[in-house]
């Protein structure tokens, strides 16, 4: 069942150079402003139930997004339709009155989310309880830490269940405590049908709690789909600052979208796995694996670092490196040179699929000089071998000691 329908959608705000410039329009009725056009033609549906997340650079138009969504500001044109009841955490603060303390900000919160006096009497116990600020609760906002009046307000926002939850950026405030609390009941509002629209800049976050992303550039909304493709995506424009930087996302195995960019200078070949000396496919908890990485350079490049990176089959990062990190010293490179790096690890992960991106670029990171970035570049298996039962994501060998006493 559809929920939120975004269609056509324009927002223009108007730039003025300097704040008398907006007095003189006022008066001479001359224009002085600049538009500056910040969501250009945005189109989307949200379903119930469905959590989507917003991705995108600084400016990007995400937080002017979900302000209009919650009806804080007004589209300059196209339509939204949305059916239920909204829960949202906007920028920090938004909503509260500085000088009123906590419990009273509670209750100017509640009923502005529509419950009487009765209703957040009964909240109250529950409101309190989740934030778990204490003493501070008689005191006024404006003393309290950022972290403090992300607590409250989430606390007081989601005190019911709402049909949609819009939640931007704020968590990120919160200490992690605090965070795996609010993920915690966010997971669960989905499971009972709640809808959730997420802005964050963490894509660990993005992944674990939404199904689906939208990555805004300049206005525009330029990708909707997986996040692990989108955040793929997401990761290659980061790093396209040379104009002969491709973007590439083509169909692989398992029917993934498989993003590769970077300017070729260097191009991977071939990525393998092998285990005694053996190209595998799987591989048993804790084997020495090699991960081979061959690439041909096409232009002369001065030591070029590879890397690579390991993600369950949800997305999530469990362990990258590169040589840089590694203080290997790297070699220069001639045109039509082949070369080839070999990492030597310990598979010590739980069974489970897991798949590899693998990189070549300059320095530390591929935000300067991105020469091959190609995620999805592999994928294996891992199966439990004969080491004891374990659980959990990483297989940490451990002793352990009873004594009494
Ligand atoms: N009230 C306003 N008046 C004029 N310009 C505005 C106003 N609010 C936002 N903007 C501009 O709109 C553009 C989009 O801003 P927005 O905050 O929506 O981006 P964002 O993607 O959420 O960025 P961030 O990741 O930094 O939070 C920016 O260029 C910003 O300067």
């Amino acid at each position: 069942m559809e929920i939120i329908s975004v269609d056509n959608l324009f927002k223009t705000y108007k730039r003025y150079p300097n704040k008398w410039a907006r007095v003189k329009e006022w008066i001479t009725g001359k224009e002085a402003h600049k538009p500056l056009e910040v969501l250009k033609n945005i189109n989307f549906k949200v379903n119930k139930g469905e959590s989507v997340g917003f991705i995108g650079h600084n400016g990007a138009g995400k937080s002017t997004l979900l302000k209009i969504l919650t009806g804080t500001t007004y589209p300059t044109s196209g339509s939204i339709t949305v059916k239920g009841k909204i829960a949202a955490l906007l920028e920090l603060g938004v909503g509260f009155h500085p000088d009123f303390t906590g419990t009273q900000n509670i209750y100017m919160l509640g009923q502005i989310m529509g419950l009487n006096n009765s209703e957040i009497d009964k909240l109250l116990p529950d409101i309190i309880d989740f934030a778990e600020i204490g003493d501070y609760l008689d005191d006024p906002v404006r003393t309290y830490s950022s972290g403090m009046a992300v607590r409250l307000a989430f606390s007081t926002a989601t005190a019911v269940r709402p049909d949609i939850l819009i939640v931007d950026e704020a968590l990120s405030v919160g200490d992690s405590y605090f965070q795996h609390k609010c993920f915690s009941r966010i997971r669960k509002y989905r499971e009972e049908g709640t809808s959730l629209l997420f802005v964050s800049h963490d894509p660990s976050a993005v992944k674990n709690l939404c199904d689906r992303a939208i990555l805004l550039d300049q206005g525009m909304a330029i990708k909707d789909g997986h996040p692990d493709e989108i955040l793929d995506y997401y990761n290659a424009i980061i790093a396209k600052r040379e104009a002969e930087n491709e973007i590439n996302q083509s169909i692989g195995h398992n029917k993934k979208l498989i993003t590769r960019s970077g300017n070729k200078d260097i191009s991977i070949s071939a990525v393998k796995i092998l285990s005694a000396d053996k190209q595998v496919s799987a591989v048993q908890v804790g084997d020495e694996i090699t991960l081979r990485v061959e690439m041909i350079c096409n232009k002369e490049v001065n030591k070029p670092t590879v890397g690579f990176k390991i993600r369950d089959r949800l997305g999530n990062d469990i362990f990258g490196t590169n040589t840089y990190y590694l203080n290997e010293e790297s070699i220069n490179c001639d045109k039509n040179d082949k070369i080839t790096v070999e990492f030597y690890l310990k598979a010590n992960i739980g069974p489970g699929t897991y798949n590899i991106t693998v990189a070549v670029h300059d320095q530390s990171d591929h935000l300067t000089k991105n020469y091959d970035w190609y995620d999805h570049a592999a994928t294996f298996q891992v199966i439990s071998g004969k080491e004891n039962y374990f659980n959990g994501v990483s297989y940490l060998e451990t002793t352990v000691n009873f004594c009494k006493g």
